[in-house]
């Protein structure tokens, strides 16, 4: 089977590709699905693993779900909403972060869940102990909890609660409001996450009947309602999609627009990428990611929460920064693992060291705990070519972008992981001008 990607690199990434709705919305979104009464239509669907992977839970579940992949629309009927066996739902195990946020649904519409153990990549530890106290809070009982699955009742209902997170946790927020919307009374959340993905569902919430304010310093505060309908919407666009194509247009020399990308959600990203060197062209109908010639700069860079620069932007923007004159600093203050990526870059040419310490200025909640969560790079450096196997999602597009960076070939194993995120990445290269092609191991 031609599972390894060549890559034969040195040439910049020119032309355009289309970027649709955001992998981190869309799933939680089809996770709401299972709360109205009536069917739910989304649209600007991406065709990604993770969609796949959400819609076979759902339809374990008793939803009917329909998808025009060309079109990008997904409609789940949830009528017949059911438990599903045991043996169904550990095969799941491993599969993606998502089951842990169909608990609350489950549980107002059954009196019961099971859900998988959780997958995702491998970043850091990636607890669920806010999730787990949270959906304690509003009265639901763990009967169960094994390396293959966790069962969860709510023998009395759930009934709102007053919850403030230690972090801004983007799931711990996204499970209270899935669990507060149907449960009896008020629920208040403090310090709750506000990233775009975040207003979104509440947006979609919101047209399923919900009542949510979303108040100044992180306060989220919900009255519970008796019913939700099905809602109609279309997904917001991909950021991290976006930003990882502008970091290849970087990276590589080159210019890419990416249709469909949206500058508000992007903000933090345009900034730095200004900062770096990068040039850019935001029109209605997307920005121009561009590499205007001359050097890149180094910069100073920590990871945030919204409206910080996120997490999953880091990965990708590394290889621009092995490109930049000078040293760079970036210090990732969200996942205490991130950096493991950086391996595979140094093994190419790259000069990247990374430390225990908080590098950067702020110190985080990593920096007494030994995790190597800052790193420095220095460049220019010229990469070559290298045979790397891809870690994780975004670790792996950075594999990619430094493989299209490097001159020679590089063989890139383990691709299958990016089709969890990015939808037809290796059209997309083609259509840039990427020298791509899958090959026997
Ligand atoms: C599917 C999805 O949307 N994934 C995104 C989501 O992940 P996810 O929702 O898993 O990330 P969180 O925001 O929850 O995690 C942030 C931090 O909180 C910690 N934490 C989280 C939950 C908990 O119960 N206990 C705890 O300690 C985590 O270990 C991490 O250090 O937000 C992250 C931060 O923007 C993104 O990088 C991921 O791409
Ligand atoms: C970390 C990510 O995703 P997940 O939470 O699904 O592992 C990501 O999208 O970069």
């Amino acid at each position: 089977m031609k599972s390894v990607l060549r890559v034969n690199g040195g040439q910049p990434l020119v032309g355009e590709i289309t970027v649709r709705g955001a992998k981190n919305f869309v799933s939680k979104a089809m996770v709401a699905s299972l709360l109205g009464t009536s069917p739910s239509v989304m649209r600007n669907v991406p065709e990604i693993n993770d969609v796949q992977i959400v819609a076979g839970l759902l339809q374990l579940h008793g939803v009917a779900v329909s998808w025009d992949q060309a079109a990008g629309v997904l409609s789940m009927d949830p009528t017949n909403v059911d438990l599903a066996g045991a043996g169904e739902i550990e095969a799941h195990a491993g599969s993606s972060r998502i089951p842990i946020l169909l608990c609350g649904p489950l549980l107002h519409r059954l009196g019961e869940a099971y859900i998988p153990d959780l997958g995702g990549c491998r970043i850091g530890d990636r607890p669920i102990n806010y999730h787990l106290d949270i959906l304690r809070k509003f009265g639901a009982e763990v009967e169960k909890y094994t390396d293959r699955g966790i069962q969860l009742s709510a023998p009395n209902g759930l009934v709102g609660t007053k919850y403030e997170l230690n972090y801004p946790s983007v799931g711990a927020t996204e499970q209270l409001l899935l669990t507060a919307v149907l449960a009896e009374g008020k629920t208040e959340l403090r310090n709750a996450a506000i990233e775009p993905e975040i207003m979104d569902l509440i947006a979609v919430l919101q047209k399923m009947g919900a009542l949510i304010s979303v108040d100044t310093d992180r306060v989220i505060r919900i009255e519970g309602v008796e019913q939700l309908q099905g809602f109609n919407h279309t997904a917001l666009s991909d950021r991290i999609e976006s930003a990882s194509w502008g970091a290849a247009a970087l990276a590589t020399g080159g210019e890419v627009m990416v249709r469909g990308a949206t500058q508000p959600e992007m903000m933090t990203f345009l900034n730095t990428f200004r900062k770096v060197g990068g040039d850019f062209d935001i029109t209605d109908d997307g920005i121009r990611f561009v590499h205007p010639g001359g050097k890149l700069r180094s910069i100073v860079l920590e990871t945030d929460v919204h409206p910080g620069f996120m997490t999953d932007w880091q990965q990708p923007l590394v290889v621009a920064l092995t490109q930049a004159e000078g040293l760079s600093i970036v210090h990732e203050t969200v996942y205490e693992n991130r950096f493991g990526f950086t391996s595979a870059l140094r093994k190419m040419g790259a000069h990247i060291q990374v430390y225990r310490e908080c590098l950067g200025g702020t110190p985080c909640r990593f920096g007494q705990r030994n995790f190597y969560h800052s790193a420095a790079i220095s460049g220019p450096t010229p990469l070559t070519a290298a045979d790397i196997a891809v870690p994780d999602l975004r670790g792996g597009f950075s594999h990619l972008i430094a493989a299209l960076t490097a001159q020679g070939t590089s063989n890139v194993q383990g691709i299958k992981i990016i089709n969890r995120g990015y939808e037809n990445f290796l059209g997309k290269l083609e259509a840039l001008g990427a020298d791509v092609e899958m090959v026997e191991p």
